[in-house]
């Protein structure tokens, strides 16, 4: 199992739990949904899951490994974040940030597949300008391609559509899809029905901090009548 996460509470001030009894698992393999309507806690849980937030309480495993104070930094490695709005060094190029991520997660840069990674983006003419003049869409391209290209098991995305043409959209699908397929898992936040049904096998329907459903997706029936449903019995 990539992430095992038991019976998670978490909040920002201890009188009001965000986040309510939290409790799921991801695959290698597999490509998750947590879906939900503004304010459920979906970023929240994401932050918790990544270490960005350290107020809760529960258990999470991360490739089998209990998450501890002690070896947060370790296992850092083991799983890669992008943000809504991913902090990007905007004075470094492209191909200088993702170089730098790589130093710090202990990885070897794979220049081939950055360069048809670049392609399938088509990104190759950003590669060298410089961050803080790219594009909304340009800048999220380097975050996705960064996350695709350290291989980490675990990837973990905020909205990670932010910005995306339409082409972008479809060649994200794909190259996630291939990611899994060499035995990672990814995890991403979505409002959108059609990110779930397009590239996901599973999804979590967050609602006001609590998992109300685990569904897995299915073709013939869309995600939307699902979640509706879910969200109106409250
Ligand atoms: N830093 C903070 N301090 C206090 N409360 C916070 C903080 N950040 C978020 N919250 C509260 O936590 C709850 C969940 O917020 P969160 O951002 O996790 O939801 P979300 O599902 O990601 O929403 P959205 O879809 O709008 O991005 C909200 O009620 C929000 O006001």
């Amino acid at each position: 199992m990539i992430l095992e996460v038991n019976h998670v509470n978490g909040w920002y001030t201890k009188d009001k739990h965000i986040i309510e009894d939290v409790h799921f698992q991801v695959e290698a393999g597999k490509i998750y949904a947590l879906l939900g309507t503004n304010g459920a806690g979906k970023t929240t849980l994401l932050h918790i899951l990544t270490s960005i937030h350290s107020q809760y309480s529960g258990e999470i495993y991360v490739c089998g490994e209990k998450l501890t104070p002690d070896n947060i930094v370790r296992l850092k490695q083991q799983r890669y974040f992008i943000p809504d709005h991913p902090d990007l060094f905007d004075e470094m190029s492209p191909l200088a940030f993702m170089e730098f991520v790589h130093g710090l997660y202990g990885k070897t840069f794979d220049i081939q597949r950055f360069q048809q990674l670049c392609g399938a983006f088509a990104f190759e003419t950003y590669v060298h300008q410089k961050i803080s003049t790219l594009s909304l869409g340009n800048r999220q391209k380097t975050a996705l391609i960064n996350g695709l290209l350290l291989q980490c098991p675990l990837l973990i995305m905020d909205e990670p559509l932010v910005g995306l043409d339409v082409v972008a959209i479809e060649t994200f699908y794909q190259e996630l899809r291939a990611y899994v397929a060499q035995g990672n898992s990814a995890l991403l936040s979505t409002h959108l029905f059609q990110v779930v049904d397009s590239v996901c096998d599973e999804a979590f329907i967050l609602h006001q901090g609590k998992i109300k459903d685990h569904v897995v997706v299915n073709k013939q029936r869309s995600m939307k009548e699902t979640f509706f449903r879910v969200i109106e019995h409250e």
